[in-house]
């Protein structure tokens, strides 16, 4: 293939200067460099000046790693049931007024905005009343690691009267302290103490009415979560605990957002959607298992998921609600006809992967607003399922579950559902997990499940469950 040569910061500012209307006040622009391999923890942890903003994501594949400094632009979106279109208009009229050069159109790079949703549409409640309802953040730099490559994104204001040399020089010292400054040493902020928001008995009660109304009304399933919370002696570093995070991973997305004094972390196996050119790929999974401690266990285990029905029937619900919810957005849709095994740390899944080509006309977002909430965060049928979870699960769920990732220039982009997640203000962490209920769910096992699903951010937190 033929290798273009790249624009250089100040050619690319040349360029763009070069395109301006001589009437226009201003213009955003991504500027994009090549740069040598680095750690993006690192550059998150040397962006101590951006404490507040900043974020980090790995793909599951570990093919896209982003890490932002600064909000070079915040965009909130509406409320309510046009929450998603209206993100994207925003995101999208915010681009309009935006330049960049052919640099910028490398995955994950350029004009790329990074946020979230809440789970349900509607202001917040505390815990969550600091962070809003849905959030994108166009990031001042951003470290992107694609396909083993790297790259620089600043985004600067330019007018007829820039000086290139001026900006090049301000950049290259910014990088310089990004890429090359002193990290200062996190401290560890434990140990903890936890407080579980429901007793084991109010646990039973709760899933033992859910059963009961499953199986006397229109629900089929519905998906109820516990929570935890962890105090600390010490505020939480946040630098110390992407480094915890970060190290813990196995194969999910790791994310985590900094928005003012709160933190949004986690270490989500669940992809939502993902779009890259006409590629689309979104997953089902629902149905779980602990590991073993002998590979031999570990085998019996997932082939009784696999052939256990109350699991297959969790499933089986995600699967039709994905495909139906991607049909019409996608030419075709595949799919096999059974789940296989996603084997993480702690637990196994049972998991299948969708693939459709897109339409063209369909944007991330469009897919988004079809699959949120599927079935594995929710219930079935939909509706009632989340009347259900509002009425009576007995904690706000915030972020929890909800879809979190990027949106580029290109309009490609990677949503994942925000589970084996939590929230950090200050010495707390409120933790999440939640199960599919069925007509045939048991507390005890779906308490242990919760339990298994806590694993994961409690080890980060250096604790575990009794
Ligand atoms: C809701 C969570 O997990 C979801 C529920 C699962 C299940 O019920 O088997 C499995 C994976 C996830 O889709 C969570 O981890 O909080």
């Amino acid at each position: 293939m033929l290798q273009m040569k790249q624009l250089s910061i100040y050619e690319q500012i040349i360029h763009l200067k070069e395109q301006l209307p001589a009437e226009a006040d201003s213009v955003s622009v991504s500027l994009v460099e090549h740069i040598q391999p680095v750690s993006a923890v690192c550059f998150f942890q040397k962006a101590a000046d951006y404490a507040g903003s900043r974020f980090f994501w790995q793909s599951a594949e570990g093919d896209l790693t982003l890490a932002g400094a600064g909000a070079f632009a915040t965009l909130e979106a509406a409320s309510g049931a046009g929450r998603f279109q209206d993100a994207q208009s925003k995101i999208a009229s915010y681009k309009q007024n935006m330049r960049w050069t052919e640099e910028a159109e490398h995955r994950g790079t350029g004009p790329l905005f990074f946020g979230g949703f809440s789970f349900f549409p509607g202001e917040n409640q505390t815990p969550w009343e600091e962070v809003p309802e849905a959030l994108f953040i166009l990031p001042e730099i951003l470290l992107t690691q694609a396909n083993g490559q790297y790259f620089i994104t600043y985004h600067v204001n330019i007018d007829q009267q820039t000086d290139p040399e001026k900006v090049v020089e301000r950049l290259e010292c910014q990088k310089e302290n990004l890429l090359h400054g002193e990290k200062q040493e996190a401290p560890w902020f434990g140990p903890l103490e936890l407080h579980d928001r429901l007793s084991y008995t109010d646990w039973k009660t709760f899933i033992e009415q859910a059963v009961q109304d499953i199986t006397d009304g229109p629900l089929n399933k519905v998906v109820l979560a516990r929570q935890l919370k962890a105090i600390f002696t010490q505020p939480v570093a946040v630098e110390r605990l992407l480094e915890e995070l970060y190290a813990r991973r196995s194969n999910d997305y790791v994310f985590l957002l900094e928005y003012g004094e709160t933190v949004f972390a986690g270490a989500t196996p669940e992809r939502l959607v993902q779009v890259e050119g006409s590629r689309v790929r979104s997953a089902c999974i629902a149905g779980s298992i602990g590991r073993g401690a002998t590979t031999l266990e570990d085998e019996a285990k997932a082939e009784a998921l696999l052939n256990d029905e109350k699991n297959r029937e969790e499933h089986q619900y995600v699967v039709d609600m994905i495909q139906d919810a991607l049909a019409p957005l996608c030419e075709k849709v595949k799919l096999p006809e059974s789940p296989e095994i996603m084997r993480l740390k702690t637990i196994q899944h049972l998991y299948t992967p969708v693939h459709g080509k897109a339409l063209a006309e369909a944007h991330i977002f469009d897919y988004i607003e079809r699959l949120h909430p599927t079935p594995a965060m929710g219930g079935v049928p939909q509706k009632e399922a989340l009347t259900y979870i509002e009425e009576n699960e007995p904690l706000e769920r915030g972020w929890y579950a909800a879809p979190i990732g990027w949106v580029d220039g290109s309009g490609g982009g990677d949503f994942a559902a925000a589970i084996r997640s939590m929230l950090i203000q200050e010495r707390t962490a409120v933790l999440f997990a939640g199960c599919g209920i069925v007509a045939d769910s048991t507390p005890l096992e779906e308490y242990e499940e919760t339990n298994l699903k806590f694993q994961p951010m409690l080890q980060v937190l250096g604790g575990r469950m009794k």
